[in-house]
């Protein structure tokens, strides 16, 4: 709810003037094909963002999303809106579970699982939010972004007790809604550590890089077909971070930083044309 119906559309414009740039100088078509770009307006402007996206060739590559739908594919559920009419207007993922469902609109792990089942039922992909409450200690080297990339010790091991509790409140979270799908089935799992929504700077990257970890290290993880399950790092993310997170984290999910297209672009490039 950052942007008005005229703002969505003149950004997604904008942001296709970009990627969609004359070929003849920094031709998007290759980056588009190593990444996969999601955009995710409110309900009443999918549509319309599904149709600009669709005048363009390589418009397969941008999903268009949805922030929330029902569990319901149809019935007496006045002012919900559902999965099946998403993907009939061409919606092609839905975010569920974000932290601002769960704390203001009392959204639970049942209640995301049940959605994601209604997503992958209508052909679409789960974009599952998860994250821990809880910031790190004020003295944890984990609490904020800045220039320490200490050497990791990859075994998860050595992981501070609260990153061990950061996984592990993420955890449930994870296998709750990872039960409800089929193991073959695409799921993104967005990590948003809570505290680091709306934030001035995201978590520090040691932290996003040992939880992720342990998410990916989990048998619920574990037990999916390979290649299924993406994990991307949403936190006041943007431009300068992916390169820091990768290869633990397969890409970023961007709120405030995305705002402008230029800035949203370019997060795109450096994710595109990061060496793994
Ligand atoms: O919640 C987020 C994406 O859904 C992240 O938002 P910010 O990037 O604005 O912190």
């Amino acid at each position: 709810m950052y942007f008005s119906a005229a703002r969505t559309e003149a950004f997604v414009r904008e942001l296709l003037g970009l990627m969609f740039a004359d070929p003849a100088h920094e031709s998007s078509l290759p980056l588009l094909d190593s990444v996969d770009v999601f955009i995710i307006p409110d309900h009443v402007t999918v549509a319309g963002v599904v149709a600009q996206v669709a005048h363009h060739h390589h418009h397969h590559q941008i999903l268009v999303g949805a922030q929330d739908c029902h569990n319901e594919d149809a019935g007496a559920f006045t002012g919900a809106v559902s999965p099946a009419v998403l993907a009939e207007v061409g919606c092609r993922l839905v975010e569920l579970g974000h932290a601002e469902r769960r704390r203001l609109f009392g959204e639970t792990d049942a209640s995301t699982a049940a959605k994601a089942a209604a997503v992958v039922r209508n052909a679409m992909v789960p974009l599952v939010c998860v994250g821990e409450v809880t910031p790190p200690p004020p003295t944890s080297s984990s609490r904020q972004e800045r220039d320490d990339d200490d050497d990791d010790d990859d075994d998860g091991n050595d992981d501070e007790p609260h990153v061990v509790a950061a996984a592990d409140e993420v955890l449930v979270q994870v296998r709750s809604a990872l039960a409800a799908v089929p193991a073959d089935a695409d799921v993104v799992l967005a990590y948003e550590p809570v505290w680091a929504i709306g934030a001035s700077a995201p978590a520090a990257v040691d932290h996003v890089r040992a939880v992720v970890r342990r998410v990916r290290a989990s048998d619920a993880v574990r037990a999916r077909a390979p290649g299924r399950t993406r994990i991307v790092y949403g936190g006041s993310a943007g431009p300068g971070l992916f390169a820091r997170l990768a290869p633990e984290v397969d890409g970023l999910f961007l709120g405030r930083f995305a705002h402008d297209p230029a800035q949203f672009f370019r997060t795109v490039c450096e994710v595109a044309q990061a060496p793994w």
